[in-house]
C-alpha cells in the first residue's frame, strides 16, 4: 500500500528492508546480540567508518606504491596488504577466535620464508635448474628441489657459476650461500625462490592481469614448493608450523585439503616409500603432537580435537573415533574416468584405517581449463554406492563454479556437485547466476566454503566490492569464509579475509562475524561431542574477544 504520511513511509521502508534482509544468517543473532556485543558492534562500524576516510580514502592514494592508484575499502589486497595490517580494524579482527578453516590447500599454507628455513636445516635437499642462473635467466627459470637419499648427494657448489651442468644437483646450502652477488647473494637466492613460491601484485594487476594468465603462474608456484614440502622432515616440521600458524589466528579447527595425486612422498632417506597411509600416520602425529604442546600451555581451548575424558570401558574405542577429522582427500581434475577408481578405493582404504581423519573427497585444479565433474559422475556413482554396502560416509566437498563462465564447463560444474550430493561447495564463485540452485543450498544448507582474497588475485574480481559474497549472503546461503591458498596469497591465516569482506559492506557487523565463525564449525565435518566441545570453547573464547574490543577501543572511539 503506498505510504500515507511520512511515519508511515518510514515504518513501510524499516519493514522493506527488514524482508530483504530476512534470509541472511546473521539476520536471528543480529537481534540477538548481548549488551557488550552491541557496544561492541557499535565500535566496529564506527572504526570503519572513520578509516574508510582516514585510511583508505583517495587524499592517501598518493602514498600508494604498487598495483592500483587509488585506495578504496576492500581494493586489490595484495597493494593493500601494508596499509590493513596499520589499521585498527585489522588489529581487532586479528583478535577474533575464527572457529574453523574448511578450504586451505596443504601445498600452501606454511609462510616461504618460513618453508626456505626448513629446508635449508635438511641437508639433504637438492636444487636443480635447467640453465645456469643469471641477470638474463633469473626471471624466466624455475627451481626444481628435492631430498636426495645419502648416496646422490653432491658436492656441487654453485648454480650461477657459468660451469654449472645444466640439470644437475646442488646441495641448497651450496647453491644459495654461492649465489651470485651480481643477483644479491644469498638474500637474492631467497628472494627468486620466494617470488617463484608467491605471487606480486605486478603479476596480478599487470602482466597476468586475466584468469588464464594468472593461473598459470598460481600453478608454477606450487611445482616449485612441492619439493621442499614432500620430503618427511620436512613435511612433519611444515604441518606443525601450518597448525601452530592457524592456532595463533584465532584458528582453532582444521580441514584441509590434501593432494593425493602423488602415490608416495619421499621418506627421511630419500626413497620414495612414505604411501598415503604413512602420510595419514604422520599427519596425525603431528596433530597429537600439537594438542599435547597446546594442553601443556594451558591453551586446549584454542585448538579443537583433544581426546574426550571417560570412564567407560568403552573408552578406548571412543577416544579413537572422536579425535578432529581433518583431511579431505583431493585428486586433480586432469584424471581420466579410469584412472579415478584407484583413487577412489585407496580413499575408501584410508577412510577405514583412518575414520577420524578422512572428512571428505574433492577434486582440484583449474576448473576452466581441466575435466568437468561430469566426467566422473559414474565412478562417483558408484563410489556412493560402495560407501552405503560398507557403512562408512565421505562425503563430497566438491569445488564448483570458481570462474567468471556462465553456462561454461565451471558454471555447469555446480549442477553435477548438488546433484552428486554435495555437503559444501568449494568457492562457488558463478552460483549467484542460479537462482534454483541458489534456493537449493539455502534449502539444503549447503555450506559455501567463500576464499575472497583468492578469488581477487587469481582475478575473478577486481575488488571486494565486486564480490558476489553479499548477495549469496543476502540470498540466505550459508558461508564460511577461508583463505585457500595463503602462503601464495600472503592472507595468512583468516584475518585478512574477513578484514576486505568486512570493510566492503555497510551490511556486516558483529552479528556477521559471529555467524560466519558459528557456521564455520556448524558446517564442519566435526559432529556429535566434538562439535559440542568445539563450539563450548569458542563461546569460552568469544566474550574475550568482546572483551578486548571495549576495553581496547571503548573509551577512544565512543
Ligand atoms: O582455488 C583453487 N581451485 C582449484 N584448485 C586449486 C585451488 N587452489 C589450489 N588448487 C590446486 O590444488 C593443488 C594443490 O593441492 C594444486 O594443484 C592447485 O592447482
Amino acid at each position: 500500500m503506498a505510504p500515507t504520511s511520512s511515519a508511515d513511509y518510514l515504518t513501510q521502508r524499516s519493514q522493506l528492508i527488514a524482508q530483504d534482509r530476512s534470509l541472511r544468517a546473521d539476520n536471528a543473532i543480529a537481534k540477538d546480540l548481548s549488551e557488550d556485543e552491541r557496544k561492541a558492534d557499535e565500535i566496529l562500524r564506527r572504526i570503519r567508518t572513520r578509516e574508510a576516510q582516514s585510511v583508505w580514502s583517495a587524499e592517501n592514494s598518493t602514498k600508494h606504491r604498487h598495483g592500483s592508484q587509488q585506495l578504496f575499502p576492500g581494493m586489490e589486497f595484495l597493494t593493500a596488504r601494508e596499509t590493513i595490517v596499520e589499521t585498527k580494524l585489522f588489529d581487532i579482527l586479528s583478535k577474533m577466535p575464527k572457529g574453523g578453516l574448511l578450504h586451505a590447500h596443504l601445498g600452501a599454507m606454511v609462510r616461504a620464508d618460513v618453508l626456505l628455513e626448513l629446508a635449508l636445516s635438511q641437508p639433504a635437499m637438492h636444487v636443480r635448474v635447467p640453465e645456469v642462473i643469471s641477470k638474463a635467466t633469473i626471471d624466466s627459470v624455475l627451481p626444481q628441489f628435492r631430498g636426495l637419499p645419502q648416496s646422490q648427494w653432491t658436492t656441487n657448489e654453485s648454480i650461477t657459476d657459468p660451469a654449472y651442468v645444466p640439470n644437475s644437483w646442488v646441495p641448497m646450502k651450496n647453491a644459495r650461500d654461492n649465489f651470485s652477488a651480481v643477483l644479491g647473494g644469498p638474500e637474492g637466492f631467497d628472494r627468486w625462490i620466494t617470488s617463484a613460491m608467491t605471487i606480486n601484485p605486478a603479476e596480478a594487476y599487470g602482466t597476468h592481469n586475466s584468469t588464464i594468465e594468472i593461473w598459470k603462474k598460481f600453478s608454477s608456484t606450487f611445482g616449485v614448493s612441492e619439493g621442499l614440502i614432500f620430503f618427511e622432515p620436512v613435511l612433519r616440521e611444515y604441518i606443525r608450523a601450518y597448525f601452530l600458524s592457524s592456532i595463533d589466528d584465532g584458528i582453532s579447527y582444521l580441514e584441509t585439503r590434501m593432494l593425493f595425486h602423488a602415490k608416495t612422498i619421499l621418506d627421511a632417506k630419500g626413497e620414495e616409500t612414505m604411501d598415503h597411509k604413512g602420510f595419514l600416520e604422520l599427519y596425525d602425529s603431528v596433530v597429537e603432537d600439537v594438542k599435547a604442546k597446546m594442553k601443556e600451555e594451558g591453551r586446549e581451548d584454542e585448538f579443537v580435537g583433544s581426546k574426550v575424558k571417560l570412564s567407560t570401558h568403552f573408552k578406548s574405542f571412543i577416544q579413537c573415533s572422536l579425535r578432529a577429522t581433518q583431511i579431505i582427500y583431493t585428486v586433480l581434475r586432469i584424471l581420466t574416468p579410469e584412472d579415478l577408481e584407484w583413487y577412489l578405493e585407496d580413499c575408501i582404504e584410508m577412510k577405514k584405517k583412518f575414520p577420524h581423519l578422512i572428512a571428505g573427497f574433492d577434486f582440484v585444479g583449474h576448473e576452466d581449463t581441466l575435466r568437468p565433474l561430469i566426467d566422473y559422475a559414474e565412478p562417483l556413482l558408484r563410489f556412493v554406492a560402495r560407501q552405503k554396502e560398507l557403512g562408512i560416509s565421505i562425503p563430497f566437498m566438491f569445488h564448483a563454479g570458481e570462474t567468471l563462465g556462465d553456462g561454461t564447463m565451471a558454471d555447469m560444474n555446480l549442477y553435477d556437485a548438488i546433484l552428486l550430493g554435495t555437503k559444501r561447495i568449494g568457492h562457488g564463485f558463478s552460483l549467484i547466476k542460479h537462482p534454483k540452485l541458489l534456493e537449493i543450498c539455502r534449502e539444503r544448507e549447503i555450506c559455501v566454503e567463500v576464499c575472497p582474497i583468492s578469488n581477487e588475485i587469481l582475478r575473478l574480481t577486481g575488488s571486494m566490492p565486486m564480490h558476489p559474497l553479499p548477495a549469496i549472503m543476502n540470498q540466505g546461503v550459508r558461508v564460511a569464509l577461508c583463505s585457500d591458498d595463503p602462503a601464495i596469497f600472503g592472507n595468512m591465516g583468516l584475518s585478512f579475509d574477513f578484514y576486505q569482506v568486512f570493510v566492503a559492506s555497510e551490511v556486516n557487523g558483529l552479528a556477521t562475524l559471529r555467524t560466519l565463525v558459528w557456521d564455520s564449525i556448524k558446517y564442519s565435518s566435526l559432529e556429535g561431542q566434538q562439535e559440542e566441545e568445539a563450539f563450548a570453547k569458542l563461546e569460552r573464547r568469544w566474550p574475550v574477544f568482546i572483551r578486548y574490543i571495549l576495553d581496547t577501543y571503548g573509551k577512544f572511539e565512543a
